[in-house]
């Protein structure tokens, strides 16, 4: 019988039950970090139980860490979290990649880094941007704190099958578009709950194309469309990306053989289809307060058709057909689990080497694991923002969420490579734009947006 890629995963980690039901699942990997595990701990300590598969479960320090001067943990909250987590860990027998660590990042950025993500696998975290490590052919996604410690305990989660989605994306995109580009456009256009039900499969000729980096970007947002999944099958790009990693199977032969199976038989069998060209897709940029709030960065800002629209624009300061390139910035962040890989960075220095940030504008540049740092600053990147007058940080989700100390201040509006421009996102009162880090870059040096499609960018 033909299957999609998700079913195909699905059946084999279903221990039991019937589709339309909860059926329990087997879990492949666990990532875990500060914010959502202290009381899934708590729950096995108080009930005297153990962690089922340390060896299957990966922690990490993100959310909380200060980007700056990284053991001075000012807020105690954030302390407690951290500690908590090192205590938990330790206790457990759980490996942490701690504050300093060499393999400390965000946690969506270090799975893939570390080789643990892999096609085939069903891997869970108590975090929404779960879906990133569907760019790998795995069923990923966010689960809630309770779901936890279930899995902690058991190594297994109860779960609904959702419906599947398959999203194909055709064209070539033009220079200076990337993947960002392509997830914002299709939510701009497919809205912030389309994928509400549904496990999405980015596919085509132009997924095919994507690198892994780029693969991630796509899927990571998927939960901005309402999918808590989003995915694309695995390939040579995928097996290339994973070999020589310290977590990569050790035959890879026999692995790579095992992974190949794993693809969509036929596209008929998605329960919904949707297909996206790039051809003429410009850089987007958001100017709401929702990720679908975006225009194309040549365009006027759209006309206000209800109440959110005029709720958006109250907060962040703009008004309907103004120029999307009139948009003046005080900040820019280019960092988050959805673009501080090494590539995003690489992109963004390349368009600011040899110019300097515009006169007032703050940019905090925020790798996304410590192996990502090293290695820019070995290679020069680190350097170029630097001289370009950036700040250049230490890896952590940083003013992504702002639950440490990179917070904009109110009123500021910010350029940022993240996911979520939502309001107080980025700090209280803070305004947000998201886009790619190529655009995000450009914006800094120029203190506004521009159009990096036009000719003297290209
Ligand atoms: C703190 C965490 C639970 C949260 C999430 O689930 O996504 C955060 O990572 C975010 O991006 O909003
Ligand atoms: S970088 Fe942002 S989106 Fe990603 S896990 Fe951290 S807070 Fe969440």
């Amino acid at each position: 019988m033909s299957k999609t890629l998700f079913d195909k995963i699905w059946d084999k980690h279903v221990i039991t039950g019937e589709i339309g039901e909860a059926q329990l699942m087997y879990v492949d990997l666990h990532l875990i970090h500060e914010v959502t595990s202290p009381q899934p701990f708590d729950g096995l300590r108080s009930t005297n139980r153990r962690v089922r598969r340390p060896d299957l479960t990966f922690a990490t320090m993100d959310h909380n860490v200060p980007t700056k001067d990284i053991f001075n943990v000012q807020d105690q909250m954030s302390k407690l979290q951290m500690d908590t987590l090192v205590q938990n860990t330790k206790e457990f027998g759980v490996p942490l990649a701690s504050i300093g660590d060499d393999k400390q990042g965000i946690v969506h950025v270090v799975g893939p880094e570390r080789g643990l993500t892999q096609p085939a696998k069903l891997i869970v975290c108590g975090d929404s941007h779960t879906a990133t490590h569907g760019a790998f052919g795995a069923i990923a996604f966010g689960i809630g704190t309770s779901e936890v410690e279930h899995v902690l305990a058991t190594q297994t989660i109860w779960q609904v099958k959702p419906k599947t989605m398959g999203i194909k994306v055709t064209g070539k995109l033009l220079k200076n578009t990337y993947a960002k580009d392509i997830i914002m456009g299709i939510i701009a256009k497919y809205g912030v709950s389309f994928g509400v039900g549904y496990a999405i499969e980015f596919y085509g000729e132009t997924v095919e194309n994507l690198s892994m980096e780029a693969r991630m970007t796509m899927c990571n947002m998927s939960i901005e469309a309402g999918s808590r999944t989003g995915m694309v099958q695995p390939d040579q790009t995928t097996f290339d990306y994973i070999k020589g990693r310290e977590q990569a199977p050790k035959d890879f032969e026999a692995a790579k053989n095992y992974w190949s199976q794993f693809y969509t038989d036929d596209e008929s069998h998605f329960d919904e289809t949707l297909t996206f060209d790039v051809s003429n897709l410009k850089p987007m940029v958001t100017w709401g307060t929702n990720p679908g709030m975006a225009t194309p960065v040549d365009q006027f800002l759209p006309a206000i058709k209800d109440d959110n629209d005029a709720n958006a624009y109250e907060y962040i300061g703009l008004h309907p057909h103004m120029k999307a390139t009139d948009i003046n910035l005080d900040y820019i962040f280019i960092g988050s689990c959805t673009n501080s890989r090494y590539e995003d960075l690489e992109i963004a220095a390349n368009m600011m080497k040899g110019h300097h940030l515009a006169p007032n504008v703050t940019a905090w540049i925020v790798p996304g694991s410590r192996a990502i740092r090293n290695r820019a600053i070995k290679s020069g990147i680190a350097k170029v923002f630097e001289d370009a007058g950036c700040e250049w940080r230490e890896p952590g989700c940083s003013a992504c969420l702002a639950m440490n100390p990179d917070k904009i201040p109110a009123g500021k509006h910010v350029a940022s490579t993240s996911n979520r421009n939502f309001i107080g996102r980025q700090g209280a009162g803070s305004r947000t734009h998201l886009a790619s880090p190529a655009m995000v870059a450009a914006a800094g040096i120029a203190g506004h947006f521009v159009d990096i499609t036009a000719d003297e960018f290209v």
